[in-house]
């Protein structure tokens, strides 16, 4: 690799084709160099100009690495993370099971993660808050905002959590994601800029993944993501689910067995705990389905 050549950060995908961000805030369209597209936003990279254009020659060392992984492939969200920001609302009733993954392919990948809940000011919010009890008692920050209700206050609570860090903001759709990008970032449509329309002609802007900065010193970074059906843990083995889950981590210690399944085995930890009450019900439903999922052998 030649020190000659250009440092960027990759601020956009779209398939092939990616935006890199020199270190004086320029944004140039650039193509891996060779087949395989093994670039993702946040990958710090070298690159040279052709033209217009530029060809990424080299990836530097990812920090992390957030993916999701089902039978047939791998996709990366985003790469060199600072935290992740996982968002629910009142409405629509959020899925519990996509939360618990989302949180532990962070865990998984060792980047820290919160729990934004949304549209507090809607009187579903009691239901919704009840359900993440168990989540804010195994150690995880639970915040509330209204984003559209109550604006100003949102973006002052929200501020102090981002600020000269690089967030990953991950949700089904419906949570309010826009919402939370143009109240932090109001010039957002301008970031995403000709660049990236021109990319993305024909398609919605959601599609891709997009990194914001938040302020003019270009510290603070909120990273979009499309949305997903599935999200897949295939990376992570059946045997270490409950040490990525908080709540089932130190029972899990407890049991007789070495090689406990925590599913039927005498003297279990886990589920003396879930007998106990300590361990929520729906959290070791959670985990059993996981076990079941991991276990199966693949399809193909
Ligand atoms: N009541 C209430 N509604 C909100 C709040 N924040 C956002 N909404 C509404 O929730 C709906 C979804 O918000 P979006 O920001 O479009 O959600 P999204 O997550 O980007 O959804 P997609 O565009 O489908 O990915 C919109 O109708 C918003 O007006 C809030 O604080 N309270
Ligand atoms: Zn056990």
């Amino acid at each position: 690799m030649s020190a000659e050549l250009d440092v960027g950060l990759v601020v956009a995908g779209y398939g092939r084709h990616y935006v890199v961000e020199t270190p004086e805030g320029r944004r140039i369209i650039c193509h891996p160099r060779g087949k395989k597209s093994d670039c993702v936003v946040g990958d710090r990279v070298r690159w040279q100009p052709t033209g217009d254009e530029g060809v990424i020659e080299h990836v530097e060392p990812r920090r992390n690495l957030l993916f999701r992984q089902d039978e047939w492939k791998t996709k990366s969200f985003a790469a060199n993370l600072d935290q992740i920001l996982v968002m629910v609302a009142a409405e629509p009733v959020f899925s519990e099971s996509q939360l618990a993954r989302a949180l532990m392919a962070a865990e998984s990948a060792g980047i820290p993660a919160r729990i934004l809940l949304n549209k507090a000011d809607l009187p579903q919010i009691e239901a919704a808050r009840e359900r993440l009890k168990p989540y804010s008692a195994m150690g995880y920050d639970v915040r509330e905002v209204a984003l559209k209700a109550r604006p100003a206050e949102s973006r002052a609570a929200l501020f102090s959590l981002l600020q000269g860090q690089a967030t990953l903001v991950l949700g089904p759709s419906g949570t309010g994601k826009s919402t939370l990008i143009n109240l932090l970032a109001p010039d957002a449509r301008a970031q995403v800029g000709e660049i990236s329309q021109a990319l993305n002609s024909g398609k919605h802007t959601t599609t891709s993944t997009q990194w914001y900065w938040l302020d003019d010193t270009r510290s603070t970074g909120l990273i979009d993501s499309p949305g997903f059906q599935e999200f897949g843990l295939r990376q992570i083995s059946a045997q270490d689910l409950p040490r990525l889950m908080p709540d089932l981590a130190g029972p899990s210690q407890q049991c007789r067995f070495y090689n406990c399944t925590h599913l039927h085995e005498p003297g279990c930890g886990v589920r003396a705990a879930l007998e106990a009450g300590d361990v929520n019900e729906s959290r070791y439903r959670i985990y059993s389905e996981l076990f079941a999922e991991l276990s199966a052998p693949t399809r193909y």
